[in-house]
């Protein structure tokens, strides 16, 4: 008995197979650059086996996500049997959702509605989540939402500043990467031991999209990420935070559509917009470019401007923990957002972050107060343990 796990995002699509423990993991993959940018090499396709045995690598002829997913679930029916459930990354669950949910046709309308809230992602996950209802319709096919973990925050860390009918609209902050910050919470208690680990921790994941929350006593308390994914950091190709102004501004004096807006936004910006080399840190790192570095520093200080705005909601820090591709392998942008943060009490240790490469590890001075620490995430671990726990609670449905 099998649970498949799938995550759709706007470049890559990552998959898994566990035991239906959902800790077991059976193999992995992902399809990669995917999506409109010609710039990038042709998507490639690979798979191996939880044991690191490779089982597949190929490229396909079309970058289309949607034509993307079809491949991927032919090939999943010849590999995977039995499975018992899917599930699916969503990354917007909107106010309602704040538990993994069966993907019926309420369900899916609901979350269609949601598409704008997420124009990067809702559509991917919603389209792979019909293709394979359709490829596997025996099996249970669960929402698993990234809003999810943050809907233990308070309605004042909920609110932004605008009248209350707009609130009780849905016009609110929901924050994201929440099936990545549970798993990293999941383990803060032995990782960080038992009083650290329930204490006040930010996290900070720095992946394509980038994000900070702020964690008390492993529950969600307030996060950087809002009522889209534009919010807060500075991401690959995304602003974060910016003055409402510029948009208006962009409409009324440069004649930017609506549409040319969110292009802008979701697409032109982040590292990708102020390099105008690329949306990848390990380019920009490579590149000896100023524009590169510029972009590398942007992304640091807005990260740490985040942080530090976040230890306000979580009334101090005890650590501060680093997750996801950057936030696992850049030693430069971890230290470039840590010098910036020493006035909280942070001492990095140099070596330790420099030998950290994607491993769980202490990364500051034995007396720094707070503590530094790199913990690799796993949404796809976190997608199975959710629906094994779906599937034990359900089980005599
Ligand atoms: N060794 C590395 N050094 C610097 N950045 C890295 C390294 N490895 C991966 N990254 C960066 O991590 C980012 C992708 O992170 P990831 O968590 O895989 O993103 P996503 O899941 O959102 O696609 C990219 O900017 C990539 O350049
Ligand atoms: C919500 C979000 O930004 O996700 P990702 O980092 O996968 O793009
Ligand atoms: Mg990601």
């Amino acid at each position: 008995m099998t649970i498949l796990t799938l995550n759709a995002g706007s470049a890559t699509l990552k998959f898994a197979a566990y035991f239906d423990d959902g800790e077991r993991p059976l193999l992995h993959g992902q399809i990669e650059h995917l999506g409109p940018s010609t710039s990038d090499p042709p998507p490639r396709f690979y798979a191996c086996r939880a044991d690191g045995q490779h089982l597949l690598e190929t490229v396909l002829p079309q970058r289309d996500p949607e034509t993307a997913l079809h491949h991927l679930a032919a090939w999943l029916e010849t590999e995977v049997s039995s499975v018992t459930a899917v599930s699916h990354r969503i990354v917007h669950g909107g106010p309602r959702y704040s538990r993994p949910t069966l993907l019926d046709d309420e369900a899916f309308d609901y979350l269609e509605g949601l598409v704008p809230l997420a124009p990067l992602h809702q559509p991917h996950g919603l389209a792979g989540a019909r293709i394979l209802q359709q490829q596997l319709p025996q099996a249970r096919h669960l929402a698993c939402f990234d809003t999810a973990f943050h809907r233990t925050q308070s309605e004042l860390q909920q609110r932004y500043a605008l009248p209350e009918e707009l609130f009780r609209l849905g016009i609110r902050r929901y924050g994201f990467h929440g099936l990545s910050y549970q798993y990293v919470a999941e383990q803060l208690p032995q990782v960080l031991g038992e009083r650290i680990g329930r204490g006040r921790v930010i996290i900070v994941h720095l992946g394509n999209g980038a994000s900070a929350c702020a964690v008390v006593n492993g529950r969600s308390i307030a996060s950087s990420m809002g009522f889209t994914a534009l919010e807060g950091l500075m991401m690959g190709s995304r602003c974060g935070r910016i003055d409402p102004g510029v948009l208006l501004y962009l409409q009324d004096s440069l004649d930017f559509s609506s549409a040319d807006i969110a292009d802008l936004l979701y697409r032109r910006s982040g590292l990708l917009g102020v390099s105008g080399i690329s949306h990848d840190m390990r380019q920009l790192q490579a590149s000896a470019h100023p524009a590169a570095r510029r972009a590398v520093e942007l992304f640091c200080l807005m990260a740490a401007r985040e942080i530090a705005s976040l230890v306000v909601s979580s009334g101090g820090i005890d650590a501060l923990v680093f997750t996801a591709g950057i936030g696992e392998h850049s030693a430069l942008v971890r230290a470039g957002i840590v010098e910036r943060l020493e006035w909280l009490g942070f001492r990095l240790d140099p070596e330790a972050n420099h030998q950290t490469i994607a491993t769980t590890s202490c990364i500051s001075d034995p007396g720094s107060q707070p503590s530094l620490w790199v913990i690799p995430t796993n949404e796809e671990a976190m997608l199975a343990r959710q629906a094994a726990r779906w599937l034990e609670e359900h089980q005599s449905a």
